[in-house]
């Protein structure tokens, strides 16, 4: 039998951890690199991630090392830090993968300050490393637990995408493949923003009504503005889009939800992340900011950034969008 083949994962957070487990179940030896050492070694010797998922056991092909070095042979990496974090965690593997290593972007963002998505920015970073994202409705603790999942995955590159989601599909994940690299990623980088509005509607106890009309409304703001970035409607329609807002706006498991749920209840939008990423609260003022740049209308996208800025009250933001005037859907 040949060697396995290797996949790399940067970031050993709750999605590298629950992505190298799927890795590891569809057969792949995989790298989990951690880029704290003393982290790193607790989870190879543990067997878990006590921090970012607690309760699941990683399986035995992973190995979790802090040494980017060990991830110059791998295959395939997927490079799964928050956006923000992109270019710092880049930088430490500066001259060490080799420039026709596939970059998996598993990131669901926006960049703030320069507005660039997760393959922008890789771009300027290894403009010759094949780039794919993935998104789509996915759970770490789903994911890493096996439980059935389906994402999407696409690159330019649409052969690249074709091996890259059969190579990284398995018994419980299922990946699709196509080629709009950027409708993929306005699915997961808006989808953050719209389920803190969400989770705001039902923390101020506003009802299930409200709920659905902001997530409908919500989708249509994201395909307007996915129709003027460049994403394809059928896209969104899809996992990265329609799937993973049914699913981040329907749940507490998602922690931009949450964010929105306490800041709804009464909690200051600074002190209400429990401790925990929310990509949304990051993205949405680069995403308001290309909205506008491009005469986007996204009042819901607009109502939460100024809700998390502090420029708006709860209410002010509800009342401002009961009084929007009428319009034909
Ligand atoms: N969790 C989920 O269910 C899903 C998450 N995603 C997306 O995946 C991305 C990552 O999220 P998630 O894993 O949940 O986040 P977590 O907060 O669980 O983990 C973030 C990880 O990134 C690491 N990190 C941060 N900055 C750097 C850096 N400069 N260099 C190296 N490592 C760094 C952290 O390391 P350290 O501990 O040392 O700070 C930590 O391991 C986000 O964009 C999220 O939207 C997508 C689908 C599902
Ligand atoms: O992206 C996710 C599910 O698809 C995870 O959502 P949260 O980052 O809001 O927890």
């Amino acid at each position: 039998m040949g060697a396995l083949r290797t996949i790399g994962v940067i970031g050993g957070g709750a999605w590298g951890t629950a992505l190298a487990n799927a890795a590891a179940a569809s057969g792949k030896a995989v790298a989990l690199w951690m880029r704290d050492p003393e982290a790193a070694a607790a989870a190879e010797l543990s067997r878990t991630n006590e921090r970012y998922l607690p309760g699941v056991r990683l399986l035995d092909a992973i190995g979790v090392t802090s040494r980017p070095q060990t991830l110059a042979l791998a295959e395939t990496v997927l490079l799964v830090v928050p956006t923000q974090n992109i270019r710092s965690a880049l930088a430490g593997f500066a001259g060490l993968l080799p420039p026709e290593t596939p970059l998996v972007l598993c990131a669901k963002g926006i960049e703030r300050g320069t507005n660039l998505f997760p393959s922008e920015i890789v771009r300027e970073l290894r403009p010759e490393a094949p780039v794919a994202v993935l998104s789509g409705p996915s759970f770490a603790a789903d994911v890493a637990r096996g439980l059935p999942t389906a994402v999407a995955l696409a690159s330019g590159d649409e052969e690249l995408a074709r091996r890259l989601a059969a190579d990284l599909s398995g018994p419980a994940l299922r990946v699709y493949h196509g080629s709009d690299m950027r409708g993929v990623e306005i699915g997961g980088a808006a989808k953050n923003v719209l389920a803190i509005a969400v989770g705001i509607v039902q923390g101020r106890r506003l009802g299930e009504s409200a709920k659905a009309a902001l997530t409908a409304r919500g989708f249509a703001e994201l395909l307007r503005f996915a129709e003027a970035f460049g994403g394809r409607p059928h896209t969104l329609m899809g996992l990265s889009g329609l799937g993973d807002l049914v699913l981040t706006c329907g749940s507490a498991q998602s922690r931009n939800f949450s964010l929105g749920l306490r800041i709804g209840a009464g909690t200051p939008a600074r002190d209400a992340t429990g401790g925990k990423l929310a990509e949304g609260a990051f993205t949405a003022d680069a995403l308001v900011d290309l909205a506008r740049s491009r005469s986007v209308e996204m009042p819901i996208s607009e109502a939460v950034a100024a809700v998390l800025a502090g420029t708006r009250s709860v209410d002010e933001a509800v009342d401002g969008l009961m009084a929007r005037p009428l319009k034909a859907e």
